[in-house]
């Protein structure tokens, strides 16, 4: 994993779930020092959450957070975007500050309107990040220095997975990996309930639920084999498992999957006008 110069100082514009899952993640894996970081945020509630939590410098003024800044890490909503980086931002950059950006829908050429001149590397990481089982996708013009790229990802190795990827292919990653931890936990509550409907108390059925969800996922990892073959190896001939995935089929779970994407890729786009 690359390491960050002490020197370096890495600033985080928003910080919030996403922000926090990531800064939680460097300090705990000792990728940087907490002096090495500053958080700008505009409420006051969440600026002294943050100093008391991780100790770090924290204020509530963009422009003064990215003075010195060596990465600076947009973690704003991308409707919060152009007034978070203003002109005065932007004047306050050092020159050679990269812009890192976990904004969904934001792509490298809206990142270059909103910050001209500085090399920018898009991310698209997920909520997992938040307990160290992330998956993120990361994506970067040719501006950024090779050394600041594997920083980048060390970032976000300190928190889970990475894959670096051609831009084109972000948008279905953000309907994947991005959103999937929230159909997850839809399919995550719908079978919890369904154990309760069978008479379970509800921590326990969720407890079954989420179990069984993590351990199929890394079963996943781990064989390397083909969904289709686990799925097999649950499935007795004529057995009670083959019963329920009729009746997941019978309900169109899998065209259910298709649209959710479909409608992931629609609203990008509209987002993006
Ligand atoms: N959540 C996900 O699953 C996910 C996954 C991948 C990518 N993303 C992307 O991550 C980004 C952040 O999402 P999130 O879920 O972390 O949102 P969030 O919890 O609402 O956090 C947004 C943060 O932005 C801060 N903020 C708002 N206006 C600001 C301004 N003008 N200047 C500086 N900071 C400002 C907020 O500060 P206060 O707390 O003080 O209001 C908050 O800390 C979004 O762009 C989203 O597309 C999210
Ligand atoms: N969550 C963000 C959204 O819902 C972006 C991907 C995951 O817009």
């Amino acid at each position: 994993m690359a390491k960050i110069k002490e020197t370096d100082k890495i600033v985080f514009i928003g910080c919030g779930a996403m922000g926090e899952a990531i800064l939680k993640g460097i300090l705990q894996g000792g990728l940087v020092r907490k002096e090495q970081v500053t958080a700008a945020v505009p409420t006051a509630k969440r600026q002294a959450y943050l100093k008391e939590t991780y100790g770090i410098p924290v204020t509530g003024d963009n422009r003064e957070a990215v003075a010195g800044a060596h990465l600076v890490i947009l973690a704003v909503k991308p409707q919060m975007a152009k007034e978070a980086v203003t002109g005065d931002l932007v004047a306050a950059l050092p020159e050679k500050a990269t812009i890192l950006s976990i904004m969904g829908s934001y792509d490298l050429a809206m990142l270059h309107d909103l910050v001209p001149g500085h090399p920018v590397i898009r991310t698209m990481p997920n909520t997992p990040l938040s307990v160290g089982m992330g998956m993120t996708a990361l994506t970067a013009d040719d501006q950024v220095a090779p050394e600041v790229l594997d920083e980048a990802e060390a970032i976000f190795q300190s928190c889970g997975e990475t894959v670096r990827v051609d831009e084109k292919a972000m948008e279905a990653i953000t309907a994947i990996s991005g959103c999937g931890p929230g159909y997850f936990f839809v399919v995550m509550d719908a079978l919890a309930d369904a154990g309760v409907m069978a008479g379970l108390p509800r921590a326990l059925a969720i407890k079954l639920a989420a179990q069984t969800m993590a351990g199929s996922g890394v079963m996943g990892l781990k064989t390397g084999l083909h969904p289709a073959q686990l799925r097999d190896q649950v499935t007795s001939p004529g057995g009670t498992t083959i019963a329920g995935i009729k009746a997941l089929e019978n309900h169109g779970v899998r065209g259910a999957f298709y649209d959710a994407v479909q409608a992931v890729l629609d609203r990008s786009a509209a987002l993006k006008k």
